[in-house]
This record gives C-alpha cells, sequence and structure tokens, in this order.
C-alpha cells in the first residue's frame, strides 16, 4: 500500500493509542440492560442486568452457551433491539433517548456490522458494495478512499467483481471494508469466520486485528470458536443472560477452550436440576385441568 492510500484510508477517528484509550469514554457501553421478550404468556429473559464497558481500541469476544443471550447483547449495543430495562450508550449517546429516525441515522454512520453470511449486495461490485454506506449517507466517496480501503483489505485486483465471483474469504474482507469505510464508533461481528475454513479465518481475524492495533477500531465480536476468541483482548463469557466470567488477552485458545467447555457443563447440569421441578409444575398443571 502507497503512503498515500493509507493517509486517505486512515482519516477519520483513529484512536489507538493507549492514552486515549483511558480517557475518551467507552464507544460503547451497556448499563444494568436487561432483555425480556413476551411471549404469551411466558417471557423469556435473554439479558439480565448486564454492564459492560467496550473500551475504544480494543476487541472484546463475546462466548457462551447457546440461547445465553451473545446475540441479542449484540443487537441491543446496536440499536437493533430495545432493551427492556436499562441504558445502552454508543459514542456517548443514549440510544433509548432516539427515535426511530435518529437511530437508523446513528447505526449508519456509527456502527458497523459484519455478520456470518456476509450480506453483500449481489448485483454490485466489490467497490460499489464498499462504497454504499458513503452512498446512503448522501456522501460523496473521495475516489481514493474506496480504492484504499479495497487494497487495505487484499482486494485491489477484485474491485470489479461481483460477490458470486469471490471466494468467501475475499467476500467476508469486502463485507469489513464496506463496514468500516465510514470510520464507525464500533464494530460489531457476529461470527464473523463461522462460515469459513480455518486458514481463511485466520486471515479475516488478523485483518480485524490489525484494524485494533492500527486505526483503534473498537470492535465487539460473538464466536463460538476459541481460536478466534484468542486473536481479542478480552473474552467476555456469558450464561443464562449474564456476564458471568471474563478472560484477558493472552489467555490462548485453549485456555479459553476449557472455560467454555466448563461453563457449558455447569450450564447443562443446572438446566437438567432444572428440568424434573418444570415437569412436576407440568404435571401438576396437568393433574388440574381436565
Ligand atoms: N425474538 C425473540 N423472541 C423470543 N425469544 C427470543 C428472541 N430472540 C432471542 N430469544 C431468546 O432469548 C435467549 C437468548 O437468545 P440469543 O439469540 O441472544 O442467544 P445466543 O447466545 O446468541 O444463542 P446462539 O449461540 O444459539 O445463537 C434465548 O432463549 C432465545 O430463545
Amino acid at each position: 500500500m502507497t503512503k498515500e492510500q493509507t493517509t486517505s484510508w486512515a482519516a477519520g477517528p483513529a484512536v489507538g493509542h493507549p492514552a486515549a484509550r483511558t480517557e475518551a469514554p467507552a464507544p460503547v457501553e451497556l448499563r444494568g440492560v436487561e432483555k425480556r421478550y413476551e411471549e404469551g404468556e411466558r417471557a423469556v429473559v435473554a439479558l439480565r442486568d448486564v454492564t459492560l464497558q467496550f473500551p475504544r481500541g480494543t476487541m472484546t469476544a463475546v462466548m457462551g452457551p447457546s440461547g445465553s443471550g451473545k446475540s441479542t447483547l449484540l443487537h441491543c449495543a446496536a440499536g437493533i433491539e430495545r432493551p427492556t430495562r436499562g441504558r445502552v450508550l454508543v459514542d456517548g449517546a443514549e440510544l433509548g433517548g432516539l427515535d426511530e429516525n435518529a437511530l437508523t441515522l446513528l447505526r449508519r454512520d456509527r456502527i458497523g456490522f459484519v455478520f456470518q453470511a456476509f450480506n453483500l449486495v449481489s448485483a454490485l461490485t466489490a467497490a460499489q458494495n464498499v462504497e454504499l454506506p458513503l452512498r446512503l449517507a448522501g456522501r460523496r466517496a473521495d475516489p481514493g478512499q474506496v480504492a484504499a480501503a479495497l487494497e487495505r483489505f487484499g482486494l485491489a485486483e477484485r474491485a470489479g467483481h461481483r460477490p458470486s465471483e469471490l471466494s468467501g474469504g475475499q467476500q467476508q474482507r469486502v463485507a469489513l471494508a464496506r463496514a468500516v469505510i465510514t470510520h464507525p464508533a464500533v464494530l460489531l461481528a457476529d461470527e464473523p469466520t463461522g462460515a469459513l475454513d480455518t486458514h481463511t479465518s485466520r486471515g479475516v481475524l488478523r485483518l480485524l486485528r490489525e484494524l485494533v492495533d492500527t486505526n483503534g477500531q473498537t470492535i465487539i465480536m460473538v464466536t463460538h470458536d476459541p481460536a478466534a476468541a484468542a486473536y481479542a483482548d478480552r473474552v467476555v463469557l456469558l450464561a443464562d443472560g449474564r456476564p458471568v466470567d471474563e478472560l484477558r488477552a493472552g489467555a490462548g485458545a485453549e485456555a479459553i477452550a476449557a472455560r467454555m467447555a466448563a461453563l457449558e457443563e455447569s450450564t447443562a447440569v443446572g438446566n437438567a436440576a432444572a428440568a424434573p421441578a418444570s415437569r412436576s409444575a407440568a404435571d401438576a398443571r396437568g393433574a388440574v385441568q381436565p
């Protein structure tokens, strides 16, 4: 990459310096967040009193057993779901205080999203996909900006290709370039390597890491993969809608896998212990019903 391209790409709120991490307010903060889904007479509590800060220039992996609330946490942080209780702040703005229009604008300008299924527009080329968020915001893309983003993600030769002409890893890199072209306060990634083979996953994870270390990007990544989580500065473990443990950078994939296995076992034991009680409750209900 040329120096010019680097400069063009890096323009924006890049604050990766450790001092900036401590002084600036956290790009994303959850305070006492509860999310409850009402299903007829039943309620599912997906998040319970979650208070977490995601400091600038850090990558946090969110792990936990199936149903522990990982996606709900990501959706609340993105303003896709509104918490039943508590507050979510993005870049200091409280999402609960925003109407739908303001929320849409904040999502478009301040939040980048990467999914397991790359979610590219199939009729557009790689370059057009990357440019899309700028166009949607009514901004004219600086001609060098899209090219620099493609170059940075190793896609310079693929600018004119449509998603169907790209490999999975290339498509995810286009999705990444598109997610960060607006210099969002936070990049939210939901199983970003879930559809990729091991080798290709590592390439995408290295790019995520580089965004944090070079641009000061803040990343929250939901993953089931301990090897992916090992790229993060911090691993937050959820169980039954609550953060129950944290592992710090350098824990290593094996330690993360061991902690996850223990958590899954204790959750399974908890569920098994709860099952007879709910069965007897069901039996009891059955007994009074004709
Ligand atoms: N729209 C919804 N309506 C009702 N219940 C929901 C809804 N979305 C999620 N839930 C419930 O909330 C709980 C948390 O779900 P969530 O998808 O956040 O878990 P997860 O940890 O991401 O799970 P997985 O790893 O299986 O994707 C689950 O019990 C789920 O069934």
